[in-house]
């Protein structure tokens, strides 16, 4: 049983993960806002509300956490930079890296939400992989490469070991968006999610930071999942077109399809 401190852990992906993980890990739960928050996924974890953009709420915050999942922020991809990234994505998260370089040999490593806008101005065609440049198409996605870059600076100056995970687009039901074509392609289902967590969890890393993309096993996937597999032994079974009714497909056996699917 391991101690993990989420942060956002009421949010749409906390709540997922809060249910997902409290059977077998000792969970503290961290977010400004606990009013919505149903008391059966409370109970049995320790219950910490707090404005983490303000640096004092973080101190001593994590003394006792053998793992952070980080989500607390602002998922809006049209988010202003001024009225909220600069608050909710860049200070905060620059505020639980440096908590945890004061807890190193506690913390041994931290999970966090990157996006795939981070690399969203790659063409819609092209198959996007963690070793390409970022290529963000908005100030969110912007915030998300400071997070990773901050992680990857931490891990390779201070050993704090961080994994960021672009997630594409987790809507917490089995039904992906098929209003258009990106949301296939981006489709992340709670099940592939809860999974990779725990992929993130147990995982041995080879290099302190890692970047890993998280999707479904879409017909169409936006962002390339095989490294993942490779890292982490990340091995999703949803695909938003199956989900959809569109018959069985595995892109695996198909490496070479042609993405142009607008
Ligand atoms: N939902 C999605 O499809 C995707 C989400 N992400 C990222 O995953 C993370 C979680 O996303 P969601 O659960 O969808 O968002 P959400 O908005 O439902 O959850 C974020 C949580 O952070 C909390 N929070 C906000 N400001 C805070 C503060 N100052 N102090 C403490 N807590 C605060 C909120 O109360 C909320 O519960 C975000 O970082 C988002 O950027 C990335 C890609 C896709
Ligand atoms: O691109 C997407 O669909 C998703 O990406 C994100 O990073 C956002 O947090 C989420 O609100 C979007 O729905």
């Amino acid at each position: 049983m391991s101690s993990i401190l989420i942060t956002g852990a009421t949010g749409n992906i906390g709540v997922v993960l809060v249910e997902h993980l409290k059977k077998d890990h000792q969970l503290t739960l961290v977010d400004i806002d606990f009013s919505k928050m149903p008391e059966h996924l409370m109970d049995g974890s320790t219950i910490k509300k707090a404005d983490l953009i303000k640096p004092e709420n973080w101190s001593g915050l994590l003394e006792e956490t053998d793992y952070v999942i980080h989500l607390a922020g602002d998922p809006s991809p049209d988010a202003g930079f001024y009225d909220s990234l600069l608050d909710m994505n860049f200070k905060l998260t620059y505020n639980l890296f440096e908590e945890a370089k004061k807890e190193t040999n506690q913390v041994k490593r931290i999970i966090f939400a990157s996006s795939v806008h981070a690399i969203d101005n790659y063409p819609d065609n092209v198959q996007v992989k963690t070793s390409d440049y970022p290529r963000p198409a908005d100030l969110y996605g912007v915030s998300k490469v400071f997070m990773e870059a901050l992680a990857s600076y931490h891990a390779y100056t201070n050993g704090q070991e961080a994994i960021g995970i672009r997630i594409g687009a987790f809507n917490g039901d089995i039904s992906p968006d098929i209003s258009n074509a990106d949301a296939f392609s981006v489709y992340l289902s709670e099940r592939d999610l809860c999974h990779l967590i725990d992929c993130c969890l147990e995982a041995t890393l080879k290099e302190p930071f890692l970047l890993v993309n998280g999707v479904s096993n879409n017909r169409f996937p936006r962002m390339d999942i095989y490294q993942a597999h490779v890292d982490i032994g990340y091995t999703p079974q949803d695909d938003a077109f199956e989900m959809q009714g569109s018959g069985v497909y595995d892109f695996k056996k198909e490496p070479e399809i042609d993405m142009d699917f607008e």
